[in-house]
């Protein structure tokens, strides 16, 4: 990372992203503008192939973006960030290390020391429930502890940012609902700036303070979401006339696109 400006959070300007295949060229982002401040829980929501991973890869320094400016915490992404954690929708835990040991692999790879890291690494397992888990393998996990592992792996060097690609996708329902919860309580106590990207347009809103619409492919922000609900927001907040009027402005925008069709009535 480079020059500073100065500000803090995620700041994108003018950022385009295009890719090169034998196939052709793909423009997946398109003159994309959005601004993250310090301690915001921010949900993207967009239809599929709209950019969002590549949104999150861009904020991530995991490749460049093809024109813009991507800055985070006033300095300019030049390469891979190292203040942040990130959780994919796949766990992507070491088959051959116990979970502690999945998340002391961060400390790892940062060239850290591991035994330095342990008190916080249990204390980050008490967090997200797996405090009776430390010592098993992830086979013996089921897909809802795996990703609270890897929830607890990307919070364990402390990063001021926390970037999720669609982290609860491949869970069920019920475990989904749970881990919304316990992800919001997580986030009230540490205040991390939260890039949150999701199909799901209800987690969306009961997640963030505010949802990003994506537009369709080249993705580019086409609506903010202010949401207003308090915290936390528990099962009752589904019921909520702000929850649902938000879930239907989203809703609404993607009829309008013809994201969704066949729903008018
Ligand atoms: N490394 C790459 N090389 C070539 N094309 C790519 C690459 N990564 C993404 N794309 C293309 O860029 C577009 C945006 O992809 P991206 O994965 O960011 O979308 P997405 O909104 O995250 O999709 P989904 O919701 O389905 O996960 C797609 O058309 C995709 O095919």
């Amino acid at each position: 990372m480079g020059e500073s400006s100065g500000e803090g959070g995620i700041h994108l300007a003018g950022v385009s992203k295009r890719f090169r295949t034998r196939q052709g060229e793909t423009l997946a982002l398109d003159a994309l503008d959005l601004d993250v401040p310090e301690g915001e829980f921010l949900a993207v929501v967009g239809p599929s192939g709209c950019g969002k991973s590549t949104l999150l890869r861009l904020v991530a320094g995991l490749m460049p973006a093809s024109s813009g400016s991507v800055q985070v915490f006033g300095r300019d992404v030049a390469g891979p960030v190292t203040e942040l954690g990130i959780v994919f929708q796949q766990p992507v835990l070491l088959d051959w290390r116990d979970v502690l040991g999945n998340v002391l692999f961060q400390a790892g790879i940062r060239g850290l020391s591991e035994a330095a890291f342990r008190d916080r690494a249990l204390a980050l397992l008490r967090q997200v429930g797996l405090e009776d888990f430390a010592d098993r393998y992830p086979h013996e996990l089921s897909g809802g502890m795996r990703q609270r592992a890897s929830i607890a792996r990307a919070l364990l060097h402390d990063p001021p940012l926390l970037l999720m690609d669609e982290p609860f996708g491949a869970l069920d329902a019920l475990t989904r609902e749970q881990m919304r919860l316990d992800l919001e309580a997580l986030w009230m106590r540490s205040r991390k700036t939260v890039l949150f990207i999701t199909h799901s347009v209800d987690e969306a809103v009961l997640l963030a303070d505010r949802v990003a619409v994506m537009s369709p492919r080249p993705g580019r922000i086409e609506r903010l979401l202010q949401v207003d609900l308090p915290r936390p927001r528990g099962l009752a907040a589904r019921r909520d006339p702000r929850f649902i009027a938000a879930v239907e402005e989203v809703t609404a925008l993607f009829l309008a696109r013809g994201v969704l069709h066949g729903a008018e009535t």
